[in-house]
């Protein structure tokens, strides 16, 4: 159960990049200094750590949530899998997703909450769930859901408006009402075996589907998550700090930036040394683009991303996809069922821009 372990505490010795840490409080209060810090993350490596966040309480509620879930018996968790057509929504059996092009498996067991469905229970907008996710939807997953999209939605007005776009620019393909991928996540990843390579991936390398995803990590003491910073070719690890949620920006950013906003590679490995020998528990909510937007630069709307789209070879941005469908190729194609070869890797990729990854 989570909590209850006195765990060892996030070694020294082993590569970690610093995040700049963004104060929430201070950017709802519209602190220049604190936008330009943020403003400075987002562009140059699209991670950063948020804290005075007050999504604490929720976060913990939604860990239990995922405890009781993963708690179930496989078989009746298989009764919400995910299933092979792209649909994100469910439960996410561990070795269900390749981690690589050589189709190596993950392990990490998940369950995903679709925010619509969330903020509609008791009706139905994309499935059901398991009676664990019901019991808790009310009174644990929608406040978390709901703060959540409060956080990302005033990140998001901030960086439209260092975007040079209109107000509500951001808000408008991100319609609240609008059916999208957007959900929360509770990944479970079990004790590291003995014999198995502490870089042995439990969630393989990617950027992120959608906008932005703000990450916490259970009382925020076990590692495992790693970024790939521009210009390096060394995994290094995000180290885990008290109360401080991990916010990073997804490929849809980047697209309707025109690249001005970085949606940076990362992956999950078993926590590093002596704190490989827990479990490990994370907890995100992913905001995303409504299902319908066209996922293209919004240069029309603002003289600085039609500048970084006149400088990029043309066409770079222009997906030619719906967000619904760009997000449901990516989910799709990670799955192991649909593995043809290394071909299914590489077209379940995004912006991302390692030369191994196509
Ligand atoms: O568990 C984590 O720290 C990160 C998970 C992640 O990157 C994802 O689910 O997209
Ligand atoms: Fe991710």
């Amino acid at each position: 159960m989570p909590g209850l372990l006195n765990f060892p505490p996030f070694p020294d010795d082993v590569p970690t990049h610093p995040l700049l840490v963004v104060d929430y409080e201070l950017i709802k209060k519209r602190d220049q200094a604190e936008i330009d810090k943020l403003w400075k993350a987002a562009t140059e490596l699209g991670f950063w750590y948020l804290k005075n966040h007050g999504v604490d309480q929720e976060a913990d509620e939604m860990f239990e949530m995922g405890a009781e879930t993963m708690r179930l018996p496989l078989e009746e968790k298989m009764k919400y899998e995910q299933g092979d057509e792209g649909m994100s929504f469910g439960y996410k059996a561990a070795g269900a997703n390749a981690t690589d092009e050589t189709g190596a498996l993950d392990t990490v067991e998940f369950i995903n909450v679709a925010k619509d469905d969330a903020l509609a229970w008791p009706n139905k907008v994309h499935r059901d769930y398991p009676s664990t996710v019901n019991a808790r939807m009310e009174n644990t997953i929608k406040p978390f859901v709901q703060k959540s999209l409060e956080v990302n939605y005033t990140l998001l007005e901030v960086l439209g408006e260092r975007l040079g776009l209109p107000k509500g620019a951001l808000e408008q393909v991100h319609l609240l009402e609008e059916p999208s991928g957007s959900e929360t996540r509770v990944i479970k990843n079990p004790p590291r075996p003995d014999g198995m390579p502490e870089d042995k991936a439990a969630l393989g390398a990617h950027t992120d589907f959608g906008s932005l995803a703000l990450k916490s990590f259970l009382h925020n003491r076990l590692g495992g998550l790693q970024v790939m910073v521009p210009g390096t070719e060394e995994w290094q690890y995000v180290r885990p700090i008290p109360g401080h949620a991990i916010c990073n920006l997804g490929d849809a950013m980047t697209i309707f930036s025109g690249g001005i906003l970085r949606s940076n590679l990362h992956r999950v490995v078993p926590p590093p040394k002596e704190q490989g020998k827990y479990e490990r528990w994370s907890l995100v909510f992913f905001t995303r683009p409504g299902y319908s937007v066209v996922l293209r630069p919004l240069a029309e709307q603002s003289p600085i991303i039609a500048e970084a789209v006149a400088k990029a070879p043309p066409g770079k941005y222009e997906t030619g996809q719906t967000s619904k469908d760009w997000f449901a190729r990516r989910i799709k194609y990670q799955r192991i069922n649909n593995r043809t070869g290394p071909e299914s890797w590489r077209a379940s990729r995004g912006t991302e821009h390692k030369p191994s990854a196509y």
